[in-house]
């Protein structure tokens, strides 16, 4: 049984929901799941319907005769194939909790993504990263350097084909260019509760402000360090007794946890743009078993 996903966004108007199930009724598809929201704020309308075709859904078909809905609407849409895994570079410096974890679940099918590269400016994952036969990329990068070794990053990125790029705590500050190049296809994972505690050292900058409460952020990486659209967060206890050491360790569950919430949701379109804020529709708790991440 094939499954299969429709993303919309347009200006908010009546019969929109009418007119995305009248049409894969028209065309034999079954609606399994459906979620939408109206944002009074902006104007903007989003719906994500899962469905599946008894047949299997020619998908390029169903974008061209799509096309004539979403037209007066003013809709921007994708049809998506939920067996097509996502194409992502993973990039990391020195702290590797993150890459680890990822390499985990990947592993184990419980992030359904395709690694295809890893880039670091260090060498110290190399092994770990070619013993899951997958390549491993030294981009070394210094103040000198910096516009030659994003176009060595972005070579990689096009050589493979890649979808997406997560930062999985890269500890280098990406360009205006390749942010704007890459806008929406690059996540970072930031070791404070957003927005509290931007940019270098946030464990440090916590422990000095004496809170009672540390966190982790994914975000889509823009030209504003730290400042993108925020896709997942959460949060974890601390006490007067503890340091920033202790913070670290602590943090280290909470930024895999949170990073891979909001990589499994982008990678089955879950996550949408909404001017400097996101709209994430969750997976369904009886969702369909490739969706849940366990
Ligand atoms: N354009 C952007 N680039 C990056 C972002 C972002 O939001 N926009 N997020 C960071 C990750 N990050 C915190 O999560 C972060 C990384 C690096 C620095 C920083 O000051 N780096 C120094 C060099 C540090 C070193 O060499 O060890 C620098 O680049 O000059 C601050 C915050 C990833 N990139």
């Amino acid at each position: 049984m094939s499954r299969y996903a429709l993303t919309v966004t347009c200006p908010s108007t009546r019969g929109i929901v009418a007119a995305v199930s009248g049409f894969l009724a028209d065309h034999g598809c079954n609606i399994t799941d459906s979620a939408q929201f109206d944002d009074p704020q902006t104007g903007n309308f989003f719906i994500r319907v899962s469905f599946r075709s008894e047949e299997g859904a020619d998908m390029a078909a169903l974008d061209g005769d799509f096309a004539e809905v979403a037209k007066p609407f003013g809709m921007n849409f994708a049809f998506h194939d939920e067996a097509a895994k996502m194409k992502v570079v993973i990039m990391v410096s020195r702290f590797g909790h993150c890459l680890n974890d990822l390499l985990y679940r990947w592993r184990i099918g419980a992030l359904p993504i395709d690694i295809v590269a890893v880039i670091s400016n260090h060498m110290d994952y190399q092994k770990v990263v070619v013993n899951h036969d997958i390549p491993f990329h030294n981009i070394k990068v210094t103040p000198e350097n910096k516009p030659q070794a994003e176009a060595a990053i972005m070579q990689v990125v096009e050589e493979t084909e890649a979808d997406l790029i997560v930062l999985a705590r890269y500890m280098q500050i990406l360009s205006d260019e390749m942010c704007q190049k890459m806008s929406g296809r690059i996540i970072n994972i930031h070791h404070s509760f957003l927005p509290s505690f931007k940019g270098a050292n946030p464990y440090k900058q916590a422990f000095e402000r004496g809170v009672k409460l540390i966190g982790a952020t994914a975000h889509y990486v823009t030209a504003d360090l730290d400042e993108g659209p925020i896709i997942e967060q959460d949060i974890v206890r601390v006490t007067h007794a503890q340091s920033p050491s202790d913070y670290v360790s602590l943090g280290r569950e909470v930024e895999a946890q949170v990073f891979a919430r909001a990589i499994h949701a982008h990678s089955h379109h879950r996550v949408f743009l909404n001017g400097n804020k996101t709209v994430v529709f969750p997976a369904s708790p009886g969702g369909y078993a490739s969706e849940r991440m366990g």
